[in-house]
């Protein structure tokens, strides 16, 4: 039997409800044999993080060439990349086994406001992996820090800002409107041509850890599953809804997303 190959490179979730953790819970939910590259560790709980801790070039250069000298992958999903140093070795690494389908989710900050990319970081990330990134899938804060502008408070600025990041060079952008202040949870998919409308309702809960990691994986799988970007990305927004919908109230803060809800919601 064989099983379409997804590999996330992203740091650790010691909580399990974000990162690496997030990312393998959803790999697996899908159907799909999930792998990592571990690129910090964090000590991190619903209540925040307490600890980042990146691991040096050498570490996760050899986990990724162990990955793909010998499994190799149908898709990759970045995660939290910390430096420049590090998205300067992926991007490398990603062109040296010609990775196709790559999954690019900008992380930059949790929601507690912890740092996970370095502000002097963001220059490689625009210059070195959107341009070789399938799909890249910015929350509204991201997608302001990497259009240098303010962040988008309505649909119209989003539609703008959609096409703003075509430009930098991924070849579909899904831009998240998770933070949007009011109305349902819309996210754009641009191809370049034509905007798509993703909406769902706003589901009330403050148990969202990990919404943005688990939408990014949902759609590396069902990429890596032979899906097109259309497709992937509307099962992954019907993953990411029921995960939320579900989403477990555990731990004193905020709580993850609910990984088997997409499952159980189709028995
Ligand atoms: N309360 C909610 N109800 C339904 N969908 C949501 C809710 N919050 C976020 N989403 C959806 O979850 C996905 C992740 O978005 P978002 O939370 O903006 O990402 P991030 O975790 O990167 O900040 C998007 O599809 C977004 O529309
Ligand atoms: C190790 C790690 N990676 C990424 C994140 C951010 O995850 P996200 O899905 O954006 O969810 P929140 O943390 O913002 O709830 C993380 N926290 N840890």
């Amino acid at each position: 039997m064989t099983m379409a190959k997804v590999l996330t490179i992203a740091g650790s979730d010691s909580g399990g409800g974000a990162g690496i953790q997030a990312d393998l819970k959803t790999f697996q939910e899908l159907d799909t044999f999930g792998m990592s590259a571990i690129t910090a560790l964090t000590a991190q709980n619903t209540l925040g993080v307490h600890g980042v801790f990146p691991q040096s070039l050498e570490a996760i250069e050899a986990q990724i060439d162990a990955v793909l000298s010998d499994i190799g992958v149908d898709a990759v999903k970045t995660g939290m990349l910390f430096s420049a140093e590090i998205i300067t070795l992926v991007a490398k690494k990603c062109k040296q086994y010609h990775v196709q389908n790559i999954v690019v989710d900008p992380v930059m900050v949790a929601k507690g406001g912890a740092v996970l990319l370095q502000d002097a970081a963001t220059e490689a990330l625009i210059k070195e992996l959107l341009p070789i990134a399938a799909v890249i899938t910015p929350n509204l804060p991201e997608a302001a820090k990497l259009l240098r502008t303010k962040e988008m408070e309505t649909l119209e600025d989003m539609e703008k800002a959609a096409k703003e990041l075509h430009k930098l060079g991924p070849k579909y952008v899904v831009l998240k409107g998770g933070h949007l202040k009011n109305g349902p949870a819309v996210d754009l998919l641009f191809d370049g041509e034509e905007l798509h409308y993703l909406e769902t309702e706003r589901i009330e809960t403050k148990h969202t850890h990990g919404t943005g990691c688990t939408y990014a994986a949902a759609i590396a799988a069902e990429l890596a599953k032979g899906k097109s970007i259309k497709d992937s990305v509307q099962t992954a927004k019907l993953f990411i809804t029921e995960a939320i919908r579900h989403s477990l109230s555990i731990g004193g803060g905020i709580g993850p997303t609910n990984h088997h809800a997409y499952k159980n919601s189709l028995l």
